[in-house]
């Protein structure tokens, strides 16, 4: 059985990849998961991608997860009469709280308190920080600025205050609605942008409450609070993205890259997804080719240990979307085919999953099993597996679609949607069935399945068996086969 790449692609959608040709083109270069970014485009437009994307899984076959990424309360400038504007350096422009179509000289933001928070000599820095001003002074709802770092400036850029505390909600009411209706439109799994604490994940499941439907919600590692609060937020929330993007504003540069690794192992002790994300292939927005140190950030967050690998601008507005897929692609490729390990666990797995699923993976390695399957119901046990890297390949069977779903992100691991299993006969059928069925192995193989006993109890996995493909095996040739 051929193992490919094992760490997931995440790509946002946008205006370069809208039409069902181009989207179709990222699921065959390897687009895992798609990121529907509501801090940009109208609902109508993510539905339609929404359904593009739909489409085009089943036309090809592949499992594509789609997470609905919040703005969060993120502040932005607000929308240009007359298109993007160049703010130079020594330029003085005034930011306003009020709601108007902007020009060069004037424009809104979207926090119409922000002229009550800010003093003069504050700095805010726009657009992950390519564009500086310097607070002058305030008049009323205006706040006058001075460009000290000049830049192109265009329609809904992000505004970032790296020191100052503003008491902006952790969601907004733009989020509440964009949340209701990514919801009502059956995304996947959803993200919340600007998390400050553990806490505000439950603002997020009100809102599931009310509406009926419930996802899993990862966290955006992108404030200081956030990092603070690191562990918390990783046991609170299903997962994490380390948004490099506003996390290098918000925090002084130089700390992203430790904080990437501290959050990418963090994740692993737990047992949770985590996604590296922002300016992986930056340059290939505008080039056929990415740099040789954008090559080696893919490649080092491959051997971080991270799940998920995201391409933000590079997909969503870039020239070449389709390219920089297919060379992510085989970025990741070309570094798990070498024979550097992820670093160690730093804990010895204690829980009757954790345990087991070490166990499991030493014992496939050691009697040359084909595969390492989990029968899952919440995720976790696969989760566990696939925290390891083992290099066997890795399925999870699992009857829950949301289960299936927030798998899509987690490293190497290939997800079947399959009925409830009620005795463990089914159990080595659906293996046997989804094996040797898609021809990925051959009568007579080994695979080692972790289950729980009684089948189809969440949280009792206890079981782990050796079980040859094509034969109901019982306990005995299950034995000798370890021998
Ligand atoms: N749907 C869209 N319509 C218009 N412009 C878009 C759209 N999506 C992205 N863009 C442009 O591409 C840039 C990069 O896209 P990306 O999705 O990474 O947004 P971002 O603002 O950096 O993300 P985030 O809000 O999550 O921090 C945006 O800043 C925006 O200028
Ligand atoms: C992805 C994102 O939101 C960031 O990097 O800031
Ligand atoms: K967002
Ligand atoms: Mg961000």
């Amino acid at each position: 059985m051929a193992v490919t790449r094992r760490a997931k692609i995440v790509c946002t959608l946008g205006p370069a990849t809208s039409s069902p040709e181009r989207i179709r083109g990222l699921v065959e270069a390897g687009m895992d998961v798609a990121r529907l970014n509501f801090s940009h485009g109208s609902q109508a437009d993510h539905e339609k991608v929404f359904n593009l994307v739909r489409e085009a899984a089943r036309t090809t076959g592949r499992a594509v997860a789609i997470l609905g990424d919040l703005q969060g309360p993120k502040i932005r400038l607000g929308r240009f009469a007359d298109g993007p504007h160049e703010w130079r350096t020594g330029d003085s422009v005034v930011i306003t709280g009020e709601d108007i179509l902007g020009t060069r000289e004037r424009v809104s933001c979207t926090y119409e308190k922000l002229p009550f928070e800010v003093k003069p000599g504050d700095r805010l820095l726009i657009d992950d920080g390519r564009v500086a001003v310097e607070v002058i002074e305030v008049e009323g709802s205006d706040i006058r600025v001075l460009v000290t770092e000049g830049g192109p400036v265009s329609n809904n850029k992000g505004v970032s205050l790296p020191n100052v505390a503003v008491s902006v909600p952790a969601m907004s009411e733009k989020d509440t609605e964009d949340l209701r209706f990514a919801l009502r439109l059956g995304v996947d799994m959803v993200a919340m942008s600007f998390v400050r604490s553990p806490e505000d994940i439950k603002l997020a499941h009100n809102i599931m409450q009310e509406v009926g439907i419930h996802r899993p919600v990862m966290a955006k590692v992108e404030k200081p609070e956030a990092v603070t609060h690191l562990e918390a937020i990783v046991n609170a929330f299903d997962g994490i993205m380390v948004a490099r993007g506003d996390l290098g504003v918000e925090l002084p540069l130089d700390q992203v890259p430790l904080v990437q690794k501290r959050a990418v192992q963090l994740c692993r002790e737990n047992a949770k997804p985590v996604i590296v994300a922002t300016q992986m292939l930056d340059s290939m927005i505008e080039n056929s080719r990415p740099t040789r140190a954008e090559a080696s950030d893919v490649a080092n967050a491959v051997l971080d240990g991270a799940d998920a690998v995201m391409l933000s601008g590079e997909t969503s507005v870039g020239k070449y979307p389709i390219l920089t897929v297919s060379t992510m692609g085989r970025i990741v490729t070309t570094t798990e085919a070498g024979s550097i390990a992820v670093p160690r666990l730093q804990h010895d797995p204690r829980t009757h999953g954790g345990a087991l699923t070490v166990a499991a993976s030493q014992i496939a390695k050691a009697i040359g099993a084909k595969a390492m399957v989990a029968f899952t119901q919440t995720g976790d046990t696969v989760r566990r597996l696939s925290r390891l890297h083992c290099d066997l390949p890795l399925l999870a069977f699992t009857p829950v679609p949301e289960v299936r779903d927030l798998l899509a992100l987690s490293w190497g691991v290939e997800t079947f949607l399959m009925p409830f299993v009620e005795h463990t006969d089914d159990m080595f059928r659906q293996v046997d069935q989804a094996m040797l069925g898609l021809n990925r192995a051959n009568p007579g193989d080994l695979v080692v399945i972790v289950a729980g006993s009684p089948v189809g109890t969440p949280g009792s996995t206890n079981t782990l068996r050796v079980h040859q493909l094509g034969s109901l095996v019982d306990a005995a040739t299950a034995a000798q086969a370890l021998r």
